[in-house]
């Protein structure tokens, strides 16, 4: 039986897996169950080649998707030991700037952060339980997408209001960041000269952040104290006029829970193209709608990355990650041709793998206290 991490990754919609050998980091299997909500399926790629698909209930909810994922390792009893379960988990506030052990008090401490990451959090809280319920003693690793830029100074965490908001947490966090500490990881091992210099690195998936980086520290971020901050994204608007918000509110008298619903679900790239989220759909599509969506996009990229190149005192290299960072090349194209008046800059595209920094992590945290 070969000792094994599972990761775990619950996003609003989808829980993403990776079983990664403990001493190794083989990848032993990874999956993921999508559409929960609505015709979830399982779809897991082993080592050797074999697919996967089992459709679920309709019914199948979060706790469901992890069951149907727990059945399948069971049926694995015979060939993996999972010793670690590693759960991405958004919000770590201040206090979590490393990861950590998850015990009843740190759960405690991630279910007040909810109301800072009301769409991410509660799913990750219920990752932890299922997963607590289903595999019983083996310890649960909290590995937090804050922590990262915990290095930023007080010029790139602060909003511009009173001190006595700032110690009730209302504050820039940034996300992102187990993606990021990836990315910084490779440039070490592979590029260190571009790791000792000014990196602008882009995440650009359904979420899309940019992070300023140099010598493997965060030095500025896009998003703020919320993953709905920063540039536009698939569904979400990125900044708006705060005021913008009030007026809706007030004037038009939408209730929060749909403001709500619109800044995280019917914004950003489907808000602007009124018919997708998907940057492959939007670049298949020439009407004027979906080409503004992306150009708007690449602008608002291209406009942060200028940003976050005065936090860094300049721009050495711009690495790309993430479905589109990583798939889109038109995407990429015009953001850099936006990006020109910064002068040249050299470019690289690093496959994102926020799951495997979980992984190191985890073995880590399980290396200093076995
Ligand atoms: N070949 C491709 N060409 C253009 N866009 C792509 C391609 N592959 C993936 N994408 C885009 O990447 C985005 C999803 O990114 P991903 O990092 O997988 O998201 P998530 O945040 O859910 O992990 C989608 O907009 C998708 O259209
Ligand atoms: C924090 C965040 O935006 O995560 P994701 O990109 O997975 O939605
Ligand atoms: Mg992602």
């Amino acid at each position: 039986m070969k000792p094994a991490i599972l990761t775990l990754n619950a996003g609003s919609s989808s829980l993403k897996f990776r079983v990664f050998g403990r001493h190794d980091l083989e990848l032993l299997a990874r999956g993921v169950v999508s559409r929960i909500g609505a015709a979830a399926e399982l779809e897991v790629s082993l080592q050797d080649g074999t697919k996967i698909n089992n459709a679920l209930p309709d019914s199948a909810d979060h706790r469901a998707a992890l069951g149907a994922l727990m059945d399948f390792i069971d049926l694995h009893d015979g060939d993996w030991e999972i010793q670690a379960v590693a759960h991405r988990i958004v919000h770590g506030g201040t206090d979590y700037t490393r990861s950590t052990l998850l015990t009843p008090a740190v759960v405690k401490d991630l279910e007040a952060l909810v109301p800072f990451a009301p769409l991410h959090q509660p799913h990750n809280l219920e990752a932890i339980a299922a997963a607590q319920t289903l595999l019983g003693a083996v310890p649960g690793i909290a590995c937090f997408d804050t922590a990262f830029h915990a290095s930023r100074g007080p010029m790139f965490t602060h909003f511009a209001l009173p001190q006595a908001l700032f110690d009730r947490g209302i504050r820039r966090y940034g996300f992102h960041g187990l993606s990021y500490q990836w990315l910084s990881h490779v440039l070490a091992t592979e590029h260190p000269d571009i790791q000792g210099g000014r990196v602008i690195a882009a995440h650009l998936g359904n979420g899309a952040s940019l992070c300023a980086m140099r010598n493997g520290q965060s030095i500025d971020t896009t998003m703020g104290m919320t993953a709905v901050d920063g540039v536009p994204m698939g569904t979400r608007s990125g900044a708006v006029d705060p005021g913008a918000i009030l007026l809706m509110k007030r004037t038009f008298g939408m209730p929060l829970e749909e403001i709500e619903d619109l800044i995280y679900n019917r914004a950003g790239l489907l808000g602007l193209s009124g018919t997708s989220n998907d940057v492959a759909t939007l670049i298949a599509d020439p009407g004027p709608q979906a080409q503004f969506a992306l150009d708007y996009f690449a602008m608002k990229c291209a406009q942060a990355a200028a940003g976050l190149a005065v936090s860094l005192g300049g721009i050495d290299a711009v690495v790309f990650t993430g479905g589109i960072g990583e798939n889109a090349e038109p995407v990429r194209r015009r953001i850099l041709d936006y990006m020109k008046p910064l002068g040249d800059v050299q470019t690289l595209i690093i496959p994102a793998n926020e799951e495997r920094m979980m992984a190191m992590e985890t073995i880590r945290l399980l290396d200093v206290e076995p």
